[in-house]
């Protein structure tokens, strides 16, 4: 399986996610520049967290006009597996690959902390390595983590199973519904808030985030044979 990491200007977490691609599975990984227009031959593109042009005017709303995400569009639509992470997500949501979006933390605060997050569903691409209702570690890092969407999205999202995180403990932001990560109808797009690739291995604090990339070669896997 292939694996592309887009590296925006201000990215600071695509280095751990190469990392971690590369350690939890063993499959190949590129670091994909943001100028990139074509992403045809990887099998999955991750969009990782930092501060895409400093979040100036807002957490990825200048990002989303990379040249890139034409071709994370294209390779959206195409079924391919897409994951952002934190400012991944908030660069989905600007692009409108996810419903949404993510506004200042309500206390106005940046906060990195160990998060319990209750795994949603497990029969998604990302993760059918978790169990049944378990409730997972997985730290969080930003300042606008604060999902939100019209009560009409929110009933969508709840009717078509598309919440596949939440906070489990304290809303640590606000998020409505307290969610912390959701897919678009089809599936095949997971934009989440918690930082998979810091919990991949015990002296890390947690090692539950693995999961979720096992969980997507697995299903890459499985496609592949049908
Ligand atoms: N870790 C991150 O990706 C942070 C995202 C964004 N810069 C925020 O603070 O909300």
């Amino acid at each position: 399986m292939r694996f592309a990491v887009v590296v925006f200007p201000g990215s600071n977490c695509d280095m751990d996610l190469v990392h971690a691609i590369e350690d939890v599975l063993g499959e190949e990984v590129n670091p994909v520049w943001h100028h990139e227009s074509d992403l045809s031959s990887y099998d999955a593109i991750l969009l990782p967290g930092g501060f895409s042009y400093g979040d100036y005017l807002r957490c990825g709303s200048l990002a989303r006009f990379s040249p890139v995400m034409d071709a994370v569009k294209k390779e959206a639509e195409a079924g391919k597996l897409i994951l952002g992470i934190c400012n991944g997500f908030q660069i989905l949501t600007e692009a409108g690959l996810l419903p949404g979006a993510l506004m200042r933390n309500d206390h106005l605060q940046f906060r990195c902390e160990l998060e319990p997050v209750s795994v949603e569903r497990i029969d998604s691409a990302f993760t059918k390595h978790y169990a049944e209702g378990e409730t997972v570690q997985i730290p969080i890092a930003h300042a606008e983590g604060n999902y939100f969407c019209d009560e009409d999205t929110l009933q969508r999202l709840e009717d078509n199973g598309q919440i596949l995180f939440r906070y489990a403990g304290k809303n640590p932001n606000g998020s409505i519904a307290n969610i912390a990560g959701i897919t678009n109808e089809k599936g095949n797009v997971l934009g989440m808030m918690p930082h998979p690739e810091r919990a991949i291995v015990d002296w890390m604090g947690s090692p539950d985030g693995a999961r979720l990339f096992t969980s997507m070669l697995a299903y890459w896997k499985e496609n592949q044979a049908s």
